[in-house]
C-alpha cells in the first residue's frame, strides 16, 4: 500500500470566498477539485480528510456555490470549487459562480495542478473537456478521478478507465487518470500518490 507523505486527515477549513479577492494570500500550493455539480468533489475531498463533513455533500446538484479553502499546512491547500453544468439553477447565481470560478482557475498563481472529477458513468462531457484542454494549455498537471466507481462492476469499470486514458491523450498533457469512490475507499491511494508528487513531498512506491 501507498504511504502518503502529507496528513491529510489534518486538513481545516479555512474560507469559504464567493470571489477570487475573499481567498487566503496566493502563496505555497493549492490543487482544486473541480467538475460538474453533483460528480462527487465534495465526497472525494471528505475521502481524502477521513473527515465525514469538512466539504458539504447533497444529493441537490449545486449545493458547493463559494470557493472553499481548506489548510493542509501553511504552505498547502485544498480547494473545493462549485460545479459547473448544472441547468436547474437560476441564471443571475449561475452566471456568479461561474465567473468565479473562472476567474479562479486563470488568475490563481498557487494552484498547482487540478483534479477533474467525472461521473464514470458519464466521462468527458463538453464543459469537462473545455476545462481539461484548458488546464493543459494553462500548463497545470490534470489527475482526473472517474467517479461512482462502485457503480460498474470491475469489467465495465476497467473498460471506461482504459477508454478515458486513451481520450486524453489527444489534450497532449500531463494527464493521469484513476477509478474512484468515495463509497468504497477505491483509488484513494492513487489521489494521495498523486498529491504528494504536486505538493512536492512524494512519498514511497505503490507496492501491492
Ligand atoms: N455511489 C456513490 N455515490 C457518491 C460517490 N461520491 C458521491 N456520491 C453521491 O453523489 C452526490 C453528490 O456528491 P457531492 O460530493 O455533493 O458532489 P459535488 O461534486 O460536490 O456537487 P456540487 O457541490 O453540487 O457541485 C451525493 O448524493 C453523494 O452521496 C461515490 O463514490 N459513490
Ligand atoms: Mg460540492
Amino acid at each position: 500500500m501507498y504511504k502518503s507523505k502529507i496528513n491529510y486527515q489534518r486538513a481545516t477549513f479555512l474560507t469559504s470566498a464567493p470571489d477570487i479577492k475573499a481567498l487566503p494570500a496566493d502563496a505555497g500550493i493549492e490543487v482544486a477539485f473541480a467538475g460538474r455539480s453533483n460528480a462527487g468533489k465534495s465526497s472525494a475531498l471528505n475521502t481524502l480528510t477521513r473527515q465525514n463533513s469538512l466539504a458539504r455533500t447533497s444529493k441537490t446538484p449545486g449545493r458547493t456555490q463559494l470557493i472553499n479553502t481548506f489548510s493542509l499546512d501553511d504552505q498547502r491547500r485544498l480547494i473545493d470549487l462549485p460545479g459547473y453544468g448544472f441547468a436547474k439553477v437560476p441564471l443571475a447565481v449561475k452566471e456568479k459562480w461561474q465567473k468565479s470560478l473562472a476567474e479562479y482557475l486563470t488568475k490563481r498563481t498557487s494552484l498547482k495542478g487540478l483534479v477533474v472529477l467525472m461521473d464514470i458513468r458519464h466521462p468527458l462531457k463538453d464543459l469537462d473537456q473545455d476545462l481539461i484542454q484548458w488546464a493543459v494549455d494553462s500548463k497545470l498537471s490534470v489527475l482526473i478521478l472517474l467517479t461512482k466507481a462502485d457503480k460498474l462492476a470491475s469489467g465495465a469499470r476497467k473498460k471506461t478507465l482504459l477508454e478515458v486514458r486513451e481520450a486524453t491523450l489527444a489534450f497532449m498533457g500531463d494527464i493521469t487518470v484513476h477509478a474512484f469512490s468515495s463509497l468504497n475507499k477505491h483509488g484513494l491511494p492513487e489521489l494521495e500518490q498523486v498529491l504528494d508528487l504536486w505538493y512536492e513531498a512524494e512519498g514511497a512506491a505503490v507496492t501491492e
